[in-house]
């Protein structure tokens, strides 16, 4: 059985929304860990990078409106923001593709404690297959719809080569993933109901380049 995460749009609350829930989540982390106890939407909305009608707007969709005077009680609001993401559930992921980035990535720990937890580590070539990455072990491709299936794997990343997504993407999908995070550069054709996030550092970097030109240029932005 595949579990699906956004149950945010069950309930009709806005893609955008749903997208700078994120955001406010790690606002909000920063504070707890400052132990701050409450937060206005100003600053809260100010940690965030948005604006704080913006944010009372988006914070209403979860129920969530503050208290006159002394704003958002912090841990509260996470534990919102957490459940409406689904992340107070435990999301098994697998990487396939474990070069460079799959390794990076398997070895960060961050995604733990937000819920996520490595169940698989897949790759196409035998010489890769075997090693040991932060307490997993590299298992073959071939392998990819047991591991899914046996290990209730919901969200697939693909990193491998552009060549070979589409191919990895379709194989997932007939194992009854619905949800991809792609770092390969090339746009995947999915069917309805297939969610597919698209990580690309490069156009990110290239937004920042024609800010960086305009910049020099003495263009007021
Ligand atoms: N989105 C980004 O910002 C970003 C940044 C860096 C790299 N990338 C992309 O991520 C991908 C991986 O980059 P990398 O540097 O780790 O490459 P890499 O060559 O180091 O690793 C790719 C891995 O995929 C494996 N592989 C190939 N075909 C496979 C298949 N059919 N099934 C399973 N595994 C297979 C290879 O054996 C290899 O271990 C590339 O597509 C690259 O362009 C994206």
């Amino acid at each position: 059985m595949t579990r699906r995460i956004p149950q945010a749009r069950d309930r009709g609350i806005p893609d955008a929304t749903v997208a700078r829930l994120p955001l406010y989540l790690r606002a909000l982390n920063g504070l707890a860990e400052r132990g701050t106890p409450t937060v206005s939407s100003e600053d809260l909305a100010a940690a965030a990078g948005v604006n704080s009608a913006k944010l009372r707007k988006d914070l209403s969709h979860l129920g969530s409106y503050g208290t006159r005077g002394v704003g958002y009680d912090v841990q509260y609001l996470i534990y919102q923001i957490s459940r409406e993401l689904g992340l107070t559930q435990d999301w098994a992921v697998a990487i396939v593709g474990v070069g460079n980035l799959g390794r990076a990535l398997a070895n960060y720990g961050g995604f733990v404690s937000r819920g996520f937890r490595i169940a698989g580590l897949l790759d196409g070539d035998p010489q890769v297959v075997g090693d040991r990455i932060a307490g997993l072990t590299v298992e073959h491709a071939d392998e990819l719809e047991t591991v899914i299936k046996r290990r209730g794997v919901s969200i697939v990343v693909i990193a491998t080569p552009a060549s070979a997504a589409q191919q990895v993407c379709d194989r997932v999908i007939e194992a009854g993933v619905t949800s991809i995070l792609n770092f390969a550069p090339v746009v995947l054709s999915v069917p309805d109901g297939v969610d597919v996030r698209k990580v690309d550092l490069s156009i990110e970097l290239q937004i920042l380049a024609f800010h960086e030109q305009r910049k020099a240029d003495g263009v007021v932005m």
